[in-house]
Order: C-alpha cells, then structure tokens, then sequence
C-alpha cells in the first residue's frame, strides 16, 4: 500500500525527498514528470512524483499538480507532500502559494503546513524566517538565484503575495512545546480562518513534533519534514527486504559526462575544481550566442574525448558571465542553456554514455524530460540529499541529479571518478 505520494516541484527536490524516505527504510518509486493516464504505480510505500513547475507559470504548474493528483487517487493515495525548495525558490507570483491553494481543495485540508527547514541541508526557520547556514535567505546567494531571486527571508510576507488566502505562523516555542501544543495552535489558527501555516523548526526533534499524530491529508515543506513523516511511517510499517532494489552508481569506468547548468556558489566551486581535474569545456552564450551551434560544438567536443573518462561541459557562470551572456542571448537565456545541456546528453546517451552527473534542478528536469526518463530506482547517495538513480529500461543510465546547492566542493571531481 502507497501511505504517502510526494509531489516535488523540480527533479532534484524529488530526488532529495526519495533520499530522505529512503533514510527511513521505505520503499520509494520515484517517477519524473505528470504519470500517463492509465498507468500503474508499482508496489511501494511512497511514491515520489517529480515535476518541473517551479518556474513555469502558476496556472501550468496547478494544471500538472490537478493531473497528478488525479492518477495518485486512481491509485489509492490519500495522502500529499508537496515539496518545494528549502531555500523556497519562489516568485512573488507563485508558485508555491497557487500550489498550496490548489491541494488545500483538492485534499480538502484544513490548514497546511509550510515548513522548508531542512537541518541537514542547514536551512532552519525561525519566526517566520528561513535561515540559509548563519545568513537570513535574502543574504545568502539566493538573492541573486537566474530564475528566483530570494530578497525576503520572511516566509509569511513573502507567501502572502502569492496567495489571497491567510497566511499564519507557528512559533518554536510552540513547536518546542510539544505535539498537542502544536495541535491547539494550529487547530486555532484554522479557526481564525488561517490556510497556510509557516511552521518553525531548527532541528529535527522539532520536524518530528510538526509531523507527528498529523492526521490531515496534505504538507508541505522541504525535504526535512519528509524525512520526519518517513521516520514517523518507518516505525509504524513491517521491515522490508528492499525489493525495489538498491542500486548506486554503475561503475566510473564507463565514463563519465559532468554537465553543469547551476550557477549556485556551491556549484561554480564544484566547476572550478573539476576543471583542474578532468578536461572541461565552458559554453558561453557570450562567445556563442546561437543554440544550435552551442550544442554542435559540445558535440563535436565531447566525442573527441576519451570514452572512458570523466569529461565536464557547463554553461554556469557567475552574475557578471551571466549578464554578458544574456545580453547576446537575450531574455530567454537561461531555458535556452537547459535545452541545450539536455540536448547534448542526449547527443552523448545516443553515443553510448550511460553515466551523466548533472548539477542543477532546473537543468536535471530539462535533461531527464529530453532523455524520455519516467522512472527510477533511487539507490545510494553521494552526497546528502543526492541519490543515484538507475533508469528502469534493459539497458540503463546511471544518473546523478544534484541540486545546485548540494554537495561538498570536490562533489564533481569525486563522483565522476569514483
Ligand atoms: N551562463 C548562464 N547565463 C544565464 N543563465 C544560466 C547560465 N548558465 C545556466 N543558466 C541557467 O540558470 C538556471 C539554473 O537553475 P538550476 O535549477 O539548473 O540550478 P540551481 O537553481 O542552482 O539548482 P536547484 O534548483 O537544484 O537549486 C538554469 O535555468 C540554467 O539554464
Ligand atoms: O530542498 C532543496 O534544497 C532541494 O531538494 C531542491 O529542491 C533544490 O532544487
């Protein structure tokens, strides 16, 4: 029986969440993009459903969550997570509020928890503020995020702009209070006629608290309060041998393809040391602007390689490469690059690769979208956070989709090598 079904709003966020369910012992399918109509859900606890809405427009984003939902019902799910971002990525136009609206009907929830804290990816709430290490979000390198740059670090104001409904909080000292502090709170903020309760927590003990006895069907959150539903549904649910499968990586000396689309700080570190470690090449729209010949020549680039290698082609920059580029680009850089990544995976796939690390949600979603992936075995992770994950087909691809701001800074040195 299927206990949970999560619904991720870009690929990595569902890779992060079927990691943490699978911290807990679960059984996890994690399928990418809306299910087909008619098709079956295997055998499993959880399912994690990724989709790419995060940065597409909200009434898009609601169509695939309403579809979705749709085939989870047909297939015996009564209970959602909705996972966004822990660092919130977010415009004030959406589309985490018309999501959250959207469930709360479709569920008929009374209220709904909005809590990102995730502790081991360090990000905590407190007060109604989302903390990214020791800086506020609006601090941190979100601010300057290509597609969702985060200036307000109070999720209560910030949610409020995308939605019409009431937006309210709920304290640590409450949280720290205890479950049934937490359910008077809530039960009384539901009351007040509150719909979407920004939830503190600074660390698991208090994710804990927030996901116990919770008997609503829908939450929301990072991959943090998944991880606590997980550990709470473990405990409940019969040891399992693990028939799904516990695949890591197929072994590096098949080669791997590094393809980098995150401009996060994390990910550009990750970039410079990999170029010291592996050949590299640099797309930048700067130099060339048209896309076509963007993929034609990282074609030609990468088969001149050798195979067995780890090779690395990326389109991160920084603020200044990326106003450079878009210049010569223009508005649509950044969905141009992810076409293009996308279109150079499946160039490489076609030539045999069936090894790919990419960095980036975004770009994973636009990768595995152009390589026809629907479904994976999540296995091993490499990092927190980072599973890989096995294609289910006769002959499959390791793939290693790591959020822009996940892993150490050797993560693509190590994890294509190793
Ligand atoms: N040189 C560039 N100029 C402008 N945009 C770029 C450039 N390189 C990459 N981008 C775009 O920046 C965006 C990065 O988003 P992506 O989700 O892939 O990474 P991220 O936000 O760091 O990761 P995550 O969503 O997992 O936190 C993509 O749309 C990508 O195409
Ligand atoms: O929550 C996170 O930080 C990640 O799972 C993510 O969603 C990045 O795209």
């Amino acid at each position: 029986m299927t206990h949970i079904a999560v619904i991720a709003d870009d690929y990595t966020g569902g890779t992060d969440a079927a990691a943490a369910l699978r911290r807990s012992g679960l059984r996890v399918v994690m399928l990418f993009g809306v299910p087909a109509p008619g098709s079956t859900l295997q055998e499993c606890d959880a399912v994690v459903v990724g989709i790419k809405f995060r940065s597409i427009a909200s009434a898009e984003a609601c169509e695939y969550v309403e579809r979705t939902v749709a085939w989870l019902r047909e297939n015996g799910v009564t209970r959602y997570f909705y996972k966004y971002c822990s660092t919130f990525d977010s415009t004030p136009a959406g589309n985490i509020g018309p999501v959250c609206d959207l469930l709360s009907t479709l569920t008929g929830a009374r209220y709904t928890i909005v809590c990102p804290a995730t502790p081991l990816h360090l990000r905590t709430t407190y007060l109604g503020h989302l903390f990214v290490g020791d800086k506020l979000l609006s601090d941190s390198p979100m601010r300057t995020h290509p597609l969702t740059p985060m200036t307000d670090s109070n999720l209560v104001r910030w949610l409020s702009l995308q939605t019409n409904s009431m937006v309210g909080s709920l304290p640590l000292s409450v949280v720290r209070a205890g479950h049934e502090a937490v359910i008077e709170r809530v039960n009384s903020l539901a009351g007040q006629g509150v719909r979407h309760i920004v939830a503190d927590a600074t660390d698991n003990s208090d994710l804990d608290t927030i996901a116990a006895g919770h008997d609503e069907a829908l939450m929301t959150g990072g991959a943090g309060l998944v991880e606590a539903l997980g550990r709470a549904l473990g405990v409940s649910l019969p040891a399992h041998e693990q028939p799904l499968g516990r695949p890591g990586a197929s072994d590096a000396s098949s080669g791997t393809l590094v393809l980098a689309g995150s401009c996060s700080e994390a990910t550009l570190e990750q970039v410079r040391r990999a170029r010291l470690a592996m050949p590299a090449l640099q797309l930048d729209p700067g130099d060339i602007s048209d896309a076509v010949t963007l993929v034609d020549t990282a074609v030609a680039w990468n088969e001149a390689q050798d195979q067995t290698r780890p090779r690395l082609i990326y389109t991160s920059a920084d603020a200044e490469g990326r106003r450079r580029g878009a210049i010569a680009m223009g508005p649509d850089t950044p969905q141009i690059l992810e076409q293009v990544l996308a279109r150079i995976a499946l160039r490489a796939v076609e030539r045999g690769t069936r090894r790919i690390v990419v960095a980036g949600g975004e770009t994973s979603g636009a990768v595995v979208a152009e390589l026809g992936v629907q479904q994976v075995l999540v296995g091993d992770e490499a990092a927190p956070g980072v599973p890989w994950c096995t294609t289910v087909s006769s002959d499959p691809i390791s793939l290693l989709l790591k959020s822009g701001n996940f892993g150490g800074p050797d993560f693509l040195t190590e994890t294509a090598s190793a």
